[in-house]
């Protein structure tokens, strides 16, 4: 990005827009202080802590000019240009906005319960062979992590690719008008975030809201086995595309076949030979026949978007094998976890060849609402002592599975651990843990298990 900040005063409509400005070339945005980079337009925002406290430390590293709430203007630094507005995130909304209309590339708005990072990058991988690609940094996908995608373009992309996540109605709906896409993507529906919504159904709606700003002569691309989906895009009047593994798909996947460290398929459009992608899981079909139809729709080649798969970098801790200290063999799943992702990963590791045995590390599937115990036990039907020897089991919710899992194995092979005992948890297992073991590690954001991964994974391999 490169932008005055009399062209940024502007485009925020700043109450001081009108004012002499300085010739400042701001090159980036940052929320954050502690990450921002020399150049950049240091953005306050409000959390738990008020960011317009973190000004002199944004000045420390580089910020060339700030935006700066009105409420707070008797506290402005005078070390640099200052612009003033009355909400800071909704003038990072309005800034995102403007630079997306001054750039103008096509935009991929991607979102589901589960595979929008993953969706995304393979989106992104295939696009990337034709055209000039910005995408979503790491899972920046909310009100705040759009438009600092948005504002992350290169003045030459030709496509953005945004991922767009949601826990609360309304919010894809700011978001889709926001960015205006050309294409937009539904992964699937799961429960994720069940707990503010109640039932499938109702996310099956809050998710649809990604078509509210879908341009007239768009594409809407969903997936087409989810019933939820199928009827839901009957009142949409753009254009639709569907991909799934029934036949009745406009892509359908089908003769998949999984390992460790690679899946293949064939897809309907183009079945002369199989795709490959660097990824175990069936369900990354899914991720990736929406990839090849949104490449499809921008006419890349078959043979080019199929190379590009093959080759693509999935972000890390989406089931990412790494080497455990022990010799052991780590599948970690860390970022987040609900529970189709929880036990479709655990169903695709248990189908993994091993020496050893398997242990399941799992956390709390956060926000599930009143049906969390429910949940949680229907991991059991993923949970078999002949494949996996051992459970691990960190977080109040868990309690539930383990106390279910008791009927199916030794006292001995299930081990529990309230949130606070995860330390316990890490000794217990590091001491348990033999070369040639495989280990699941797979649990809610909010229960940090990357502090499993840590203490166990091999740091001179990753
Ligand atoms: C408000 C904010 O910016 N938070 C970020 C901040 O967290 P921190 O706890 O430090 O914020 P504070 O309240 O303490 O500080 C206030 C501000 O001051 C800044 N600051 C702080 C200290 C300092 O020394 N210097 C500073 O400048 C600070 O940055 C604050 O702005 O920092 C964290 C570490 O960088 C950030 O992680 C945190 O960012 C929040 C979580 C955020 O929303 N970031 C977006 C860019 C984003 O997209 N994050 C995604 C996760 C998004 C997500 O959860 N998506 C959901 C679905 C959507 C749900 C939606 N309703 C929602 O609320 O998000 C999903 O399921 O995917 C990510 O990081 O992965
Ligand atoms: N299409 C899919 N169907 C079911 N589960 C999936 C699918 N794709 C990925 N998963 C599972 O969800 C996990 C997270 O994948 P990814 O990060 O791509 O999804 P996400 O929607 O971005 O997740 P989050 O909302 O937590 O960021 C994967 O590691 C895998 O276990
Ligand atoms: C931050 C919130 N959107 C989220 O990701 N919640 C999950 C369930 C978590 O915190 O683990």
């Amino acid at each position: 990005m490169k932008m005055q900040v009399t062209e940024i005063a502007k485009a925020v409509q700043a109450t001081n827009a009108e004012q002499a400005w300085p010739t400042v070339n701001v090159t980036g945005v940052s929320f954050d202080s502690r990450k921002l980079q020399s150049g950049d337009l240091f953005i306050p925002l409000v959390g738990a802590n008020d960011g317009h406290q973190f000004i002199q430390s944004a000045i420390d590293h580089g910020a060339v000019a700030t935006l700066w709430a009105n409420d707070h203007a008797d506290q402005a630094p005078s070390d640099l240009p200052v612009i003033l507005v009355d909400d800071t995130l909704a003038a990072l909304q309005q800034l995102g906005r403007y630079y997306l209309q001054k750039i103008n590339p096509k935009v991929v708005a991607v979102t589901g319960s589960n595979g929008k990072t993953t969706t995304k990058d393979m989106i992104a991988s295939v696009l990337a062979t034709q055209f000039n690609v910005t995408k979503t940094h790491a899972n920046f996908n909310n009100q705040i992590g759009v438009p600092i995608t948005l504002l992350s373009m290169e003045p030459n992309t030709e496509v953005v690719v945004v991922e767009m996540g949601m826990d609360h109605f309304g919010e894809l709906d700011f978001l889709s008008r926001l960015v205006q896409p050309d294409v937009a993507v539904i992964t699937m529906i799961g429960e994720a975030h069940i707990e503010f919504f109640g039932t499938r159904d109702k996310i099956a709606d809050a998710k649809m809201e990604i078509v509210h700003g879908l341009k007239e002569d768009g594409t809407f691309i969903y997936n087409g086995d989810e019933p939820l989906l199928q009827t839901r895009a009957q009142a949409v009047q753009q254009h639709q595309r569907t991909f799934g593994l029934d036949a009745s798909n406009t892509l359908a996947g089908s003769a998949v076949t999984t390992s460790q460290s690679q899946t293949q398929f064939t897809a309907s459009l183009w079945p002369d030979e199989p795709y490959t992608i660097p990824m175990m899981g069936a369900y990354n079909v899914n991720n990736a026949l929406a990839a090849l139809l949104v490449a499809d729709t921008f006419h890349i080649r078959p043979n080019a978007a199929k190379q590009a798969l093959a080759s693509f970098v999935p972000t890390e801790n989406r089931t990412e094998w790494l080497a455990g200290q022990q010799g052991e063999s780590i599948l970690s799943d860390v970022y987040n976890s609900n529970p189709t992702a929880a036990r479709r990963v655990l169903a695709a590791f248990s189908a993994v060849p091993a020496k050893g045995q398997r242990i399941a590390v799992l956390g709390d599937m956060l926000e599930l609402g009143d049906q969390s115990d429910s949940l949680h036990v229907s991991l059991a039907s993923e949970l078999d002592p002949t494949t996996i020897q051992s459970v691990y089991l960190n977080g109040e919710h868990m309690q539930a599975l383990a106390k279910a899992l008791q009927s199916t194995y030794p006292e001995t092979a299930i081990h529990y651990y309230p949130t606070a005992e995860q330390p316990q948890l890490i000794a217990d297992l590091t001491a348990a843990v033999n070369a040639d073991d495989l280990v699941l590690l797979k649990g809610s954001h909010g229960i940090h298990l990357e502090n499993v991964l840590a203490a166990l994974v091999d740091h001179a391999e990753k």
